[in-house]
């Protein structure tokens, strides 16, 4: 007979998008983790809570407004009532329970929201058993709401990615053009109106896994400031001179190759981690991030390989082998001249979001 409670675990990992040229493409998965402790007690017969789900938190951001325990207001929650959504179901099952444990900086570059919407999503497929959702099929529920595949994409499949969008058919097109707010329902203040929001069209979004060498390892320095996504985004220029276009991607075409392989070659890999499309136009923002890329080279600091923006910032990912208190330390201290604080954490590539039942 079913149990009338069931648990279950999601863990959904970190993630590092672009590594320096890899612009919206590349995303790097890291050992750092979203978990959402879910119990469905269907004994219960009626619920206080709004959906059926009650929400708890602990970790980063807890007690801020930027983490509501409204699961009509909660990303995580709005992202899995937009899947159930697509299937008819227009609640949780009663009684839903999810705490959230996030370790996860908020707006850090260290892909929170991505973590956040991909949790989201297969909280959605496990609490609706919509087990004929496939992992390619989540992405393209993950590409609906988080618009570059690179960060959804390290989350979900894990490792180290490349991502890209397939071009679409003009109806398709309307499809994703549909506003967020028609997505992920707003905070419904109450009147569900029964309509089904618009279903991601099939096959979005696509990803390849890129080797890694196992001696390579990810130094976060994580400056204690928030950048947020949609405002790094709209320091970027429409357009692009050529140049800096074709300097993307002689170094993009190295980058897999180069942390592919083991030993790693440092010269190789720090060529490789430069940009000219992002990461010059977001110094606005991150007061250093110029003078620390430049001044952090192999040459001047055994064990390192490279240096880039995490993200949109403001976290800095120092690729390394060895020496990475040494190398965290150089990194704070180049931020502590502007006055910023930050602390650090040593990770490693990790796996793909994961359900494990109790
Ligand atoms: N676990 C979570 N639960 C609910 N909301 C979350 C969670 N994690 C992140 N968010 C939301 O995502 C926002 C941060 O998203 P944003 O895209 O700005 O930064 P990021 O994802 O941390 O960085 P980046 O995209 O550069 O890696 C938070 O302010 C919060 O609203
Ligand atoms: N590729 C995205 C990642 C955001 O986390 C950007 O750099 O804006």
């Amino acid at each position: 007979m079913a149990s009338t409670v069931e648990k279950f675990v999601i863990k959904t990992p970190c993630s590092s998008a672009n590594i320096g040229p890899g612009f919206d493409v590349i995303g790097l998965a890291l050992s750092m983790y979203l978990e959402l402790h879910v119990t469905i007690d269907r004994t219960k017969t009626s619920s206080t809570h709004p959906l059926n789900c009650r929400i708890t938190y602990e970790g980063e951001g807890e007690g801020t407004d930027e983490i509501s325990l409204d699961p009509q207001v909660n990303l995580l929650t709005r992202v899995a009532l937009y899947v159930l959504r697509c299937h008819d179901q227009r609640t949780f099952p009663l009684e839903t329970h999810v705490h959230i444990k996030n370790p996860i900086p908020l707006g850090r570059g260290l892909g929170s929201s991505g973590a956040a919407v991909v949790a989201g999503v297969m909280l959605g497929k496990e609490v609706g058993g919509l087990h004929h959702l496939t992992l390619e099929r989540l992405f393209d529920f993950c590409l609906m709401i988080e618009r570059h595949p690179d960060n959804v994409g390290a989350a979900l499949f894990g490792g180290f990615v490349g991502t890209y969008l397939m071009p679409l058919a003009p109806e398709d097109a309307a499809r994703v053009e549909v506003p967020l707010s028609e997505v992920l329902p707003a905070p419904a203040g109450g009147v569900d109106t029964g309509v089904r929001p618009p279903e991601p069209p099939h096959g979005i979004g696509h990803h390849i896994k890129f080797p890694w060498a196992p001696e390579i390892k990810a130094v976060a320095i994580i400056p204690e400031f928030e950048v947020p996504t949609a405002k790094a985004r709209e320091v970027l220029p429409a357009q692009y001179p050529r140049p800096d276009v074709t300097f993307n991607l002689q170094r993009i075409a190295l980058l897999p190759v180069a942390l592919g392989h083991s030993p790693p070659n440092p010269q190789l890999i720090y060529l490789a981690m430069q940009d000219k499309l992002h990461q010059p136009y977001r110094q606005t923002l991150i007061p250093g991030l110029t003078e620390i890329v430049a001044s952090m080279t192999p040459a001047s600091q055994p064990g390192l390989l490279g240096v880039c923006l995490s993200g949109a910032g403001p976290t800095i990912l120092a690729l390394a082998t060895s020496n990475f208190d040494e190398i965290a330390d150089r990194i704070i201290a180049r931020f502590k001249q502007n006055n910023i604080v930050c602390n650090w954490k040593l990770l490693e590539p990790a796996e793909g979001t994961t359900v494990t039942r109790a």
